[in-house]
């Protein structure tokens, strides 16, 4: 039988984001307190509370979190990065992550560490057979996290983690990162350049963030040349941008590289109704790019797809598009419509344009290179 694991747990809800909407508040600069930083947790727990309302949630394996230890987060981090996580984490307001706009709570760091342990668990249980495939609801997220900073709300690199745990520790010799977030993966580009053991493929909206770095050009050194595959996107694209550059370029890139197991940074900030980017993908759009991955697991990773939540940040708009996706890689439809397909429906981004065709297509070049 085919079953899906998932992974939640109550304080991945807890995050302390602040009091800023996405800059800390500053009389100064009159940018006022506010309620919801555009990373408050709640975004997260109403599609935890989607997937439990829904009824989905009974056709899914619970696989608990557990912390992440030192030596796990040490294979892809810095000692320094982490003393300094651990350090600030015990001041009475917490700290920040490292980029000056990412901050975390006074015990922030646990969270950190389980959602890296989150990710391990998911990867564990996937590999051991245990379930088919997983969804790691996991918070704060991390694919922004380089070797020696945090960056972009991430602390820790869960992604990485979780692929070095599977290669050092689980022996596989070929993880991919399939990162559809819309901001650059910058942090596995960071920690796996240099490695042909993990294939780190990033679909973004160009420029956007970080606004330095996820350029085509950007493919790995020595060992790993050829195994960072970056394909930047122009704004405004939609299901006909991403599923062109998934046909054309993520799922022949997986087909030439066989790896052993897919690892997917899954945000949804590439919604319609997201405010850090400006893409157009609704709910169906996603359940379309999980579909795609799913039966090209099926032919070269033993079906092996672990999924965990990366960014996303429209609390009315992310639940939907986890829960099209989840129920996707369980199989299972619980009859929830999209109540916000009508209306997002008719504000285009379903065709693809020629400037993004020919954007993806220069990116399929570089296919040619991974074996
Ligand atoms: C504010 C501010 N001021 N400055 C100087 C900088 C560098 C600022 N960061 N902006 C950000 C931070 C994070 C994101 C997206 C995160 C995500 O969802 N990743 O998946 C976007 C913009
Ligand atoms: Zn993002």
């Amino acid at each position: 039988t085919s079953n899906t694991g998932y992974i939640w747990n109550t304080l991945y809800g807890w995050t302390d984001t602040g009091s800023g909407g996405l800059l800390p508040p500053s009389v100064e600069s009159l940018t006022q307190p506010i309620g919801h930083h555009v990373a408050h947790p709640d975004t997260k727990r109403r599609l935890h509370e989607l997937i439990s309302a829904s009824g989905l949630i009974d056709s899914l394996e619970q696989i608990d979190a557990q912390p992440a230890t030192e030596a796990d987060v040490l294979r892809v981090h810095d000692k320094a990065h982490y003393d300094r996580i651990l350090a600030e984490s015990a001041l009475p307001k917490g700290g920040d992550a490292g980029d000056g706009v990412s901050p975390f709570g006074h015990g922030g760091h646990q969270i950190a560490l389980l959602a890296a342990g989150g990710a391990i668990e998911a990867v564990r249980a996937v590999v051991a057979g245990q379930v088919s495939n997983a969804y790691a609801l996991i918070n704060p997220p991390g694919h922004h996290a380089e070797r020696s900073t945090g960056r972009g709300f991430c602390t820790f690199n869960n992604g990485a983690i979780a692929a070095a745990y599977a290669v050092e520790v689980l022996g596989l010799k070929r993880v991919a990162i399939v990162d559809w977030d819309v901001h650059h993966g910058n942090g596995a580009q960071d920690i796996f350049g240099d490695s042909a053991e993990v294939l780190n493929i990033s679909v973004h909206q160009d420029r956007c963030f970080p606004s330095d770095s996820g350029f085509r050009e950007e493919r790995g050194a020595g060992e790993g040349h050829g195994y960072t595959l970056n394909v930047p996107l122009p704004p405004g694209g939609g299901s006909g941008a991403y599923d062109y550059a998934f046909d054309t370029v993520v799922l022949p890139a997986l087909r030439a590289y066989k790896p052993e197991l897919i690892i997917v940074a899954s945000g949804f900030d590439a919604s319609i109704m997201d405010p850090l980017a400006r893409m157009m993908m609704r709910s169906e759009g996603f359940r379309g790019l999980a579909r795609k991955l799913m039966d090209c697991a099926a032919e070269v990773s033993q079906g092996r797809l672990v999924c965990l939540q990366e960014g996303g940040y429209s609390p009315i708009y992310v639940p939907f598009c986890g829960l099209a996706v989840i129920e996707e890689l369980a199989g299972v439809s619980t009859g929830t419509a999209d109540a916000y397909t009508p209306i997002l429906g008719a504000m285009g981004g379903d065709a693809l344009l020629d400037h993004e065709r020919d954007a993806i297509d220069l990116a399929a070049a570089l296919v040619a290179d991974i074996r």
